[in-house]
């Protein structure tokens, strides 16, 4: 049966000589050996039903001690730096006020080559062993490594499709290679479900050791509350969102309030949301659940990876990321050069971050060869997860960028609506987010900066379904100056005969003779 198809002391450390051969004293499964262990597992099991309990059976299992730890540093910090903080401890900034990393004891990771690892992450896809199931936790060791598996709490979420957008790629930008990354498919249909089952598990761990949190709080644009409110649910976590009034879809909205967070609509926008919580949260027992936190990193950074293991560990030239608060650009690269430094792959691709054109912050930084920095009042958009004008990532952006011969587009409102509905007519149905990034691919392509050839990745954060009415006003013309590729709903007379008509005009358009293919 599912949960006991592997060992979970296959996590345990292996050391590199024993990788390739089966480990005859022990109960580990090898990274050669992991299909007949699997079957071994299968056919010593003759009840197939589910368990009663899957955390009780992983109890029951537990992984062998291991040694891989983690700690927050000031982030970028120079190798004299001893500035450090345990993953117990409740902090956010450094002492100088700059962003916090999570460090991972690389030399540890490092005892177990590239092979091992891709061997370990591709045994756990789609299973229900606890927690590794999720595609998450399918990476703990890289993620949270200490924590005890009893107090995470996750949906499962990650191991989201990559689709291969042949028609969109083919009809659109000229390429073959044109893959959508479908992060928005997932538990509360945004990518925030994979920073967030990392965050309140920590929170989990935090109140079980009787540290002061009692509830968790975050600004938001609408997916990172959807999350918050979510996981803190499944936990029986208290959970606090602070919402830009009318300023997210009414989809976002009812999320949190389903969830019986308790959800404060303010009269500002993000900006203004971000800074009171951080003030808030310095004063209160409540812990923050932004992407400051960079605990919230570590589980997005998983997408990285994923996309490298669903390409059996071939990296593909370009990823394009939208980009709003900035800590998703970071996490990219962070899970791409994790593993390339431990030589799970040898190279990591480039990077393209997208923002809005009336929220576009990064851009503008980006375009004055990065000489300064300036936050800006962003404007609306239908892109309104991302509508924000001074990103707490800023410096990890750039990182990210500057390391990974980066690029950053912006894409106009009309730009990305039109994006989103010809992605959505090839079958897809995107958010505006993801229309935003498909506008930076086709300008690269039409600047002839990505080829026809190449292999590119195009991150869709959130499920279009939680954009519907924005859809819904494109296709009915209800905003002005746009709609060039509406297909709005005909209403058609209850008869035979104006059926009839309607439909002789749509085949006749739709005729092969009639329009070239
Ligand atoms: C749907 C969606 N796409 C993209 C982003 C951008 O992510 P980040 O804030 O990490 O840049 C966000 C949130 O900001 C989002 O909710
Ligand atoms: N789009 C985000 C904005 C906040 O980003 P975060 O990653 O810092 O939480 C949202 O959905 O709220």
């Amino acid at each position: 049966m599912m949960w006991s198809l592997l060992n979970p002391s296959f996590s345990t450390i292996l050391p590199r000589h024993s990788i390739s051969q089966p480990n005859r004293n022990t109960n580990h499964c090898t990274s050669t050996v992991v299909a007949s262990c699997a079957s071994s597992h299968l056919t010593n099991n003759n009840n197939h039903s589910p368990p009663p309990n899957i955390k009780e059976e992983a109890r029951r299992h537990p992984a062998a001690a291991n040694n891989f730890t983690a700690k927050y540093v000031p982030f970028n910090a120079g190798f004299d730096s001893a500035e450090s903080y345990s993953l117990d401890e409740i902090v956010y900034r450094s002492r100088s006020g700059g962003l916090l990393d999570v460090q991972h004891d690389m030399e540890a990771l490092g005892k177990f080559d590239g092979a091992y690892w891709r061997a370990l992450f591709d045994s756990r896809v789609g299973k229900t062993t606890w927690p590794y199931g999720s595609g998450v936790w399918s990476k703990k060791e890289w993620v949270l490594p200490e924590i005890d598996p009893d107090d995470i709490v996750s949906a499962f979420e990650g191991n989201s499709n990559l689709f291969w957008a042949e028609r969109f790629g083919k009809q659109f930008v000229g390429m073959n290679d044109l893959w959508v990354k479908h992060c928005g498919i997932s538990h509360t249909g945004s990518f925030k479900d994979l920073g967030m089952t990392v965050l309140v598990s920590q929170v989990n761990r935090l109140r079980k050791m009787n540290r002061p949190v009692v509830g968790v709080g975050c600004a938001s644009t609408g997916d990172t509350s959807a999350a918050l409110s979510a996981y803190c649910a499944a936990a029986g976590i208290p959970s606090i969102v602070f919402l830009p009034a009318n300023k997210i879809s009414t989809a976002q909205l009812i999320q949190p309030v389903s969830n019986g967070a308790l959800v404060l609509s303010i009269g500002t926008d993000f900006d203004g949301c971000m800074k009171l919580i951080r003030e808030i949260t310095a004063e209160l027992p409540i812990y923050l659940a932004n992407s400051l936190n960079s605990l919230r990193l570590e589980g997005q950074k998983t997408a990285a990876i994923e996309i490298l293991q669903q390409f059996n560990w071939e990296v593909p030239d370009w990823v394009i990321v939208p980009g709003g608060n900035l800590g998703n650009i970071y996490a990219f690269y962070k899970g791409f050069k994790m593993c390339r430094d431990l030589g799970l792959v040898e190279r990591i691709p480039r990077l393209v971050c997208a923002q809005a054109a009336n929220a576009n912050p990064l851009y503008l930084y980006y375009k004055s060869a990065w000489s300064e920095f300036r936050a800006v009042k962003a404007n609306t958009t239908f892109a309104s997860a991302i509508q924000i004008g001074d990103p707490v990532s800023i410096d990890r952006a750039v990182h990210a960028l500057r390391n990974s011969e980066g690029i950053v587009e912006e894409a106009t409102e009309e730009e990305l609506m039109d994006a989103m509905v010809q992605a959505d007519s090839t079958g897809m149905f995107i958010c505006p987010h993801t229309g935003v990034a498909l506008t930076a691919l086709i300008k690269l392509r039409n600047r002839g900066v990505i080829g026809p050839g190449e292999r590119v990745v195009v991150v869709s954060t959130a499920h279009g379904l939680k954009f519907a009415q924005t859809k819904i006003d494109y296709h009915s013309g209800a905003i002005p100056h746009m709609g060039r590729f509406a297909n709005p709903p005909l209403s058609v007379k209850a008869d035979f005969g104006s059926v009839m008509d309607v439909l002789k005009d749509f085949l006749h358009t739709k005729s092969p003779m009639s329009t070239p293919k």
